[in-house]
């Protein structure tokens, strides 16, 4: 056994994932440091979704390892998952799917706190506090799904992820079915709450663009394997390998992506989060 001490809060090492003879992770090693965000950019059937699902336990792994704060969570029990997922929640890219149409906000945001054991009225509260964060108004909890747009809708699902304090969130593609202006508002509203939570993201976008705005460091997916990975700056403007050349290529950068970036950058400097 190592003793070593580690900072980071997950390591994935040398990861691979076969669906039947198919092998969709071929060897991923990414780590990510506890209020970090890892943007993971790539093509379409790159195993960048494959990889958020094996650390969620929804991906059979076939053989490397996935640790949290150290402990390996690869091929967990059923009981081991529950535990785990009051650290590691989801939000995925369809906010008209992701949530359930029959239930209110309300009951949405309640049922993970209830799971865990939080009394009503202490839960009611927190409903509050959640609906707070995401910006939404109180009475949104009284609403159904159907009532709110896609931009609030995937709000909803950030408060839903939120609601035990998790310390890591796998998001993926999550403003991809937005249009521009509110990728750009939902994406800095996941910054907002990174910096008072101190949550980490594995952020999952196909979208170079997004990515960069997000991310503290960047892993470039193709085929299975990752094929570039550093600080976003450096892997998204003076991109090393050739496939990551081409996907910046593809990839203008709409206005309102470049301000949520200009805004990350400005925390930055201003000490705010990491680098
Ligand atoms: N359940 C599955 N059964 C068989 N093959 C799968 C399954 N899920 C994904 N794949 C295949 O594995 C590869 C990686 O898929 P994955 O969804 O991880 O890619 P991705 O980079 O997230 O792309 P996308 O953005 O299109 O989802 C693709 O070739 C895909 O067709």
């Amino acid at each position: 056994m190592s003793t070593i001490a580690t900072t980071n809060l997950l390591e994935v090492d040398e990861l691979t994932v076969h669906y039947g003879k198919f092998q969709a992770l071929k060897g991923v090693s990414v780590t990510l440091a506890p209020g970090e965000t890892l943007g993971l950019v790539g093509e379409s059937g790159s195993g960048k979704s494959t990889l958020g699902r094996a650390v969620l336990g929804l991906a059979e792994v076939s053989s490397g390892s996935i640790r949290y704060l150290g402990r390996e969570i690869s091929r967990l029990d059923r009981a081991g998952r529950r535990a785990l997922s009051r650290e590691i929640q989801v939000v995925f890219q369809d906010p008209y799917t992701s949530l359930n149409a029959m239930l209110s906000v309300g009951d949405i945001l309640v049922e993970p706190l209830l799971v865990q054991g939080t009394n009503g009225a202490k839960a009611r509260e927190r409903v509050q506090e959640l609906l707070d964060q995401v910006r939404l108004p109180s009475d949104a909890a009284t609403r159904l799904p159907r009532e709110f747009s896609g931009g609030q809708r995937q709000r909803i699902a950030i408060a839903r992820a939120l609601a035990i304090n998790p310390q890591l969130i796998v998001c993926d593609e999550p403003v991809s079915a937005l249009d521009l202006s509110t990728q750009a508002r939902v994406i800095d509203l996941f910054i907002e709450i990174q910096e008072r939570t101190g949550v980490a993201y594995l952020f999952i976008s196909h979208d170079l663009a997004v990515v960069r705005a997000i991310s503290h460091r960047v892993a470039v997916m193709s085929g299975g394997k990752i094929v570039e990975q550093g600080p976003a700056d450096q892997v998204t403007s003076a991109p090393k390998d050739d496939y990551t050349r081409r996907l910046l290529m593809a990839a203008p950068v709409p206005d309102p992506i470049a301000q949520a970036e200009r805004r990350r950058a400005r925390l930055a400097q201003a000490g705010k989060v990491p680098a």
